[in-house]
């Protein structure tokens, strides 16, 4: 039999989400040693799959099992906290209303999301009236999405990416809100992109809908993958499962639910590094120990990647600097440094500056303007509503290349809210 060449590899990927409910939680989280104190949900807890050319894929699990989650990182959307997701190809991911601005209309939408998925001004040109036939939206086209209903989203979305030609799709829910003949007519599509080699990802509710599109079914389960094998095999669980889950008392449901929740909460890598090194020891010991070397970082992610040590130096080597530079600038006595180590950030209000301006002209030290913190405090720039890196660059008359590097950016995308560095040149 020919292999089929492995589209999406997912190995021991997970996703944590912090819980802290406010900014405030968080920075105070990271005063108390580097985010220990906030609380973490793991929605995904080391899953491992290939997926290959030709495959339709169902993804099943009862509402917060992980599903969007997973396949938003397949999707390349959003990364896996650890582990590693090896994408092949090109993605598109259909969920209602994903990706779309719901204040342009359904053809600027269009525009915007093909070019985003790599398409030229002449190909989208080209497929432009097939698109909005395939959406069945007729002159709502032109009006603004935020006016459209859930099922006429995911019909926009649908069309889009039926004309996108990713090597991998994945259809999140977005079959479920549409009426029959646009679903069945969508279903169809579907099975064509399969024969055309694409790899889908395909979740829905409906077992009727799963039974006609996949042929194969994972089964995820409060961030674990319960099952993953043909229909036939998964499917039948999956409803025993649901049966027994539907007969349980409120009580029993709630109780049910807390513990696995609860396991989400608590989940570590190390945990989840000590199951792994005891599954290759059963399944051979022999060639445990070198697999273990070679998958050693799939357990780490950021911050853990950082051992103690160079933690623990780092810190002291920060509140050296910022103590440091409270006693020269603030003309602070160490025992005071000591007692109020954060007054350099809130006493460098341009006000304070100005202070400090008079202070150091009085008793003949350089004068702040002439110092690199005036500058650097004077050129933070925080990003308005509508605005875009462009624009910010014409009004500071500073080049686009410039902020980017000064900011580490890999791209010219900004936020409202975000703070940027304006650099100037001395
Ligand atoms: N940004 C976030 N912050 C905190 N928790 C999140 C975040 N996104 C998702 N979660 C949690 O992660 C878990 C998995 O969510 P996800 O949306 O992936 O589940 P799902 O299986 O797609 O659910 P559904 O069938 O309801 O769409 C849920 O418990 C959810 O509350």
């Amino acid at each position: 039999m020919v292999e089929k060449k492995v589209t999406v590899a997912a190995n021991h990927v997970t996703k944590r989400f912090d819980l802290a409910e406010r900014q405030s939680d968080k920075v105070k989280a990271v005063f108390k040693f580097w985010g220990k104190g906030i609380p973490n949900f793991w929605a995904v807890k080391g899953v491992s799959f290939e997926a290959h050319a030709g495959e339709t894929i169902g993804v099943i699990g009862t509402n917060g099992s992980g599903k969007s989650t997973l396949l938003e990182m397949v999707a390349g959307l959003t990364q896996p906290t650890s582990g590693h997701m090896t994408i092949n190809g090109s993605t598109s991911i259909i969920a209602i209303g994903a990706g779309m601005r719901p204040q342009l209309t359904g053809r600027a939408n269009i525009r915007l999301k093909a070019l985003m998925q790599g398409m030229t001004e002449k190909e989208i040109d080209a497929k432009m009236d097939d698109i909005i036939e395939f959406s069945e939206l007729g002159d709502f086209i032109d009006q603004p999405v935020k006016s459209y209903s859930s099922g006429m989203k995911s019909k926009l979305g649908f069309a889009i990416s039926v004309y996108s030609d990713a090597d991998i799709v994945i259809i999140d829910e977005a079959l479920s809100v549409g009426d029959p003949t646009f679903t069945q007519k969508s279903m169809e599509r579907t099975k064509r992109f399969k024969e055309e080699g694409k790899t889908i990802f395909f979740v829905s509710h409906s077992a009727a809908q799963m039974r006609q599109m996949a042929d194969r079914v994972i089964w995820m389960h409060y961030g674990d993958i319960r099952m993953d094998g043909p229909f036939d095999k998964v499917m039948p669980e999956y409803e025993r499962f649901l049966k027994r889950f539907n007969r349980f008392s409120e009580n029993e449901r709630l109780a049910y639910q807390k513990r696995y929740k609860d396991a989400q909460k608590t989940f570590t890598l190390a945990h989840l590094k000590q199951l792994e090194r005891n599954r290759q020891m059963l399944l051979d010991p022999s060639t445990a120990l070198k697999r273990q070397k070679e998958d050693e970082h799939a357990f780490t992610e950021g911050s853990e990647k950082m051992g103690w040590f160079t933690r623990a130096f780092l810190l002291v080597i920060t509140i050296l600097t910022v103590g440091l530079m409270n006693k020269q600038l603030l003309n602070m006595s160490w025992a005071n440094v000591m007692a109020h180590p954060t007054h350099l950030i809130t006493n460098f209000a341009p006000s304070k500056l100005a202070q400090l301006d008079q202070r150091h002209g009085r008793t003949g030290s350089p004068k702040p303007a002439e110092t690199p913190v005036y500058t650097a405090t004077q050129n933070t720039y925080t990003v308005k509503d509508g605005e875009t890196l462009v624009g910010i660059a014409e009004k500071a008359n500073i080049s686009v290349e410039a902020i980017m590097q000064a900011n580490h950016m890999t791209d010219q995308v900004v936020n409202p809210g975000q703070v940027i560095i304006l650099p100037v040149e001395r």
